[in-house]
């Protein structure tokens, strides 16, 4: 089986392999109690949240894209006995299950099944009455909590160059979701022998969440420090990267607000063309810019603080004259409904080709102004989630510009 190799050294060149993770029952698991611990803002409806992700797997397969999902790389990196023991054994360890009786339980019944039916059930949850046991109405009902979030699969492992930075989630309901990342990228027959380099490992201390992670051009990346990234993981994450010999010689540090509506720089910044780029405007009056760049001799990072607006720093660093197009137009209540449904967290699948969500359509029509080729989707139900398609979605490959 032929290896298969990460290159991604840009935002915006033509996707052809892209890994997504189609909602599973794990939506069901969703119930008023958790939805703030899991992240969620409501329970989305999983048929129609499925009808949805397959519209959006269509639109990239329409476009010359190459649908790989999490769950099947999974299946098939587990098959064997050896791996499919060291896989239950960290996914369980995790949990947080303490009693040696329930451990076992929970191993023989996952055991027990298909292959992918496991790596399913491990994504959906596992339910004490599930192995056996009672459950009182009033009782925390799962031995292994369900797994929501792994449809925005841009965020527990990033494409950089030719490596990934496995990461090191900040919340407990999410740190799980990177295991899948790490079994597929040292055991999957096709990616086992490319020996994938690690920017970032999932053990490390501090966290950094890939929808803060932004490949700007084969030479500048840009990552924000955020509600979910801390900026020593990101110092750890450009050293390694600098001392790796990849084409990346700076990493500008986007300092924005810790608040949950832009948990992420992707959900106020993204990359959209050459010289393009959406922007919530609510960002840009307190944005503070670091760039770090490496001191080859003397191994050591130089941090520089960067003055003037985000147009002025972006033209610097990518020595082109750089236009903002921002959500919602910048009116404060277009702009604030827009950004919140994920009007700024585009998915380009080419330069100046994008797919975005069809319910923020001024930023939409906005777009087409620009001579954007937007590509829209329905997500009425996949928005509960608080993602939008850069979030549903991590390249594995991107042609070079
Ligand atoms: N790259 C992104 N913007 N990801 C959005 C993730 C949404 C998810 N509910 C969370 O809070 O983590």
């Amino acid at each position: 089986m032929s290896g298969r190799n990460i290159h991604v050294y840009s935002e915006i060149g033509n996707l052809k392999t892209v890994v997504l993770h189609r909602p599973g029952e794990e939506i069901e698991n969703l119930t008023p109690d958790y939805l703030e611990r899991l992240l969620f803002d409501d329970i989305p409806f999983l048929k129609v949240a499925r009808e949805e992700h397959d519209n959006f797997a269509k639109i990239l397969q329409n476009n010359g894209v190459e649908v790989l999902y999490l769950e099947k790389l999974t299946a098939e990196s587990v098959e064997c006995k050896e791996v499919k023991e060291l896989f239950l054994s960290e996914v369980i360890s995790e949990c947080g299950i303490e009693k040696k009786e329930e451990i076992e339980k929970i191993k023989e019944f996952l055991r027990a099944l298909p292959t992918k039916a496991m790596v399913d059930k491990i994504m959906a949850g596992v339910r004490k009455k599930e192995v056996g046991y009672k459950e009182d109405f009033n009782e925390y009902p799962f031995l292994m909590d369900p797994m929501p979030n792994l449809y925005f699969t841009r965020d527990p492992f990033a494409s950089i160059g030719k490596g990934i930075t496995l990461n090191s989630m900040r919340t407990r309901t999410r740190r799980r979701e990177t295991i899948f990342g790490k079994y597929i990228f040292k055991y999957h027959p096709e990616f086992k022998g490319s020996n994938v380099p690690l920017w970032y490992d999932r053990s490390h201390q501090y966290n950094i969440e890939g929808g803060d992670e932004l490949v700007l051009s084969n030479e500048i990346l840009a990552v924000g420090h955020s509600e979910r990234t801390d900026k020593e993981a990101i110092l750890t994450m450009a050293k390694n990267i600098f001392e790796a010999g990849e084409s990346f010689n700076t990493v500008l540090i986007f300092d924005i607000p810790k608040i949950r509506a832009f948990m992420h720089l992707d959900t106020v910044f993204t990359m959209i063309d050459h010289d393009k780029f959406t922007v919530h405007p609510g960002i840009e009056g307190s944005l503070k810019v670091t760039a770090v760049t490496f001191d080859e001799k003397n191994k050591e990072l130089i941090m520089n603080e960067e003055e003037g607006s985000l147009e002025k720093i972006l033209s610097k660093y990518l020595k082109k004259d750089i236009t903002l197009i921002r959500c919602g137009g910048g009116d404060r209540i277009i702009s604030g409904r827009e950004q919140w449904n994920d009007g700024s967290n585009t998915l380009a699948i080419a330069p100046g080709k994008v797919v975005t969500y069809e319910r923020n359509y001024i930023t939409n029509e906005i777009l087409d102004k620009y001579n954007v080729t937007v590509l829209s989707m329905a997500s009425s139900e996949l928005s509960r989630g608080r993602g939008g398609p850069r979030c549903m979605s991590m390249p594995l490959y991107r042609e070079d510009l």
